[in-house]
């Protein structure tokens, strides 16, 4: 193992921090290697300068990882620790993710102000969130609920539903853990009836394709089954990309050498929904995925993606 530094790029967030330095830690024990082995290069990206409107409007995910990329492809950085379910399907040449690291609880929880459960909101409360897929699971158990955009990083939105600008605002439990705030959690969502983003809580390493120094750093900290899963979601997810204002929501999971896999793609209003569910070998993650997405096209036809945007 050589012992030059290694340099790890991510974003300046809390939770982003969180996510390098729990990257750093593992590599440091599984290597046996000093905290000095490590530079941790905060890289300021798009998406965190605008929060005003919904990041969808903006342009979408590329927003958190270009300046990422770029900075590898300087050379600045060797790795970047993103959240999975931050990054786009498709990436842009000689770079590569080869690693995830062990998948956190995938769940979204309810924050509220005043009561604990999503269902005891009153009649037309306010809602933050900016995730359209968030907005129609929530509209499709409570349709009467004002859904407002609310960006911003997580100390923020717990700062708004304080000050009682909304009623209760929804995170996944995740990053709450991460940052050691899932205490401000009151109801945990079942992801039977609140699935959760595809790439739900897994952090993922995005190198240089043909760095071996960096492959052979990854290799022991990648976690197997979470790949599996990420290759299965980010395959269902490529086969509907290009419709970013497409509510959609999903869930791999590995048991032993098998996968299954649910998704789903909602109306922002929730009004309307398509289903699909797939099991097979983990080995065929990919496959797997790709042709749930396939299949789940078809039954909702285009007009689905086009009839309400
Ligand atoms: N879009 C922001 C983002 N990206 C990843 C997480 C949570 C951690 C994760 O899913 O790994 C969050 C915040 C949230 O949705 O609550």
């Amino acid at each position: 193992m050589q012992t030059d530094l290694v340099r790890i790029g991510t974003r300046g967030s809390a939770l982003a921090l969180a996510q390098a330095e729990e990257t750093r830690t593992r590599l440091m024990a599984v290597h046996n290697l000093p905290e000095e082995a490590f530079e941790i290069v905060v890289i300021s990206t798009t998406g965190d300068r605008i929060l005003d409107r919904a990041l969808a409007e903006v342009g979408g995910k590329g927003l958190f990882t270009k300046e990422l990329e770029e900075a590898l492809y300087d050379g600045r950085i060797d790795i970047a620790v993103h959240s999975s379910k931050d990054m786009p399907t498709y990436l842009p040449e000689g770079l590569e993710i080869s690693c995830f690291l062990e998948r956190e609880d995938v769940r979204d929880v309810f924050i509220g102000g005043s009561v604990q459960r999503l269902m005891d909101l009153p009649k037309g409360a306010k809602l933050g969130t900016s995730s359209l897929r968030r907005q129609a699971l929530a509209l499709s158990l409570r349709p009467d609920l004002d859904v407002q955009v609310f960006r911003g990083n997580v100390q923020t939105r717990l700062r708004k539903l304080e000050e009682g600008v909304v009623e209760g605002t929804m995170l996944a439990l995740a990053g709450l853990k991460r940052l050691k705030l899932e205490h401000v959690a009151t109801e945990i969502m079942d992801p039977e009836d609140f699935p959760p983003a595809l790439g739900q809580g897994a952090i993922c390493i995005e190198n240089r394709i043909g760095d071996e120094r960096i492959a052979r750093l990854l290799a022991p900290i990648h976690h197997a089954a979470t790949g599996a899963e990420l290759e299965c979601e980010r395959a269902f997810l490529g086969t509907l990309d290009g419709s970013c204002r497409t509510p959609i929501a999903g869930l791999a999971r590995v048991s032993g050498d098998r996968i299954s896999f649910r998704g789903m793609i909602l109306t922002p209003d929730g009004g309307r929904r398509h289903e699909i569910t797939a099991e097979g070998p983990a080995a065929d993650a990919r496959q797997i995925g790709a042709e749930a997405g396939a299949r789940i096209r078809e039954m909702a036809g285009e007009d689905f993606f086009t009839s309400w945007s």
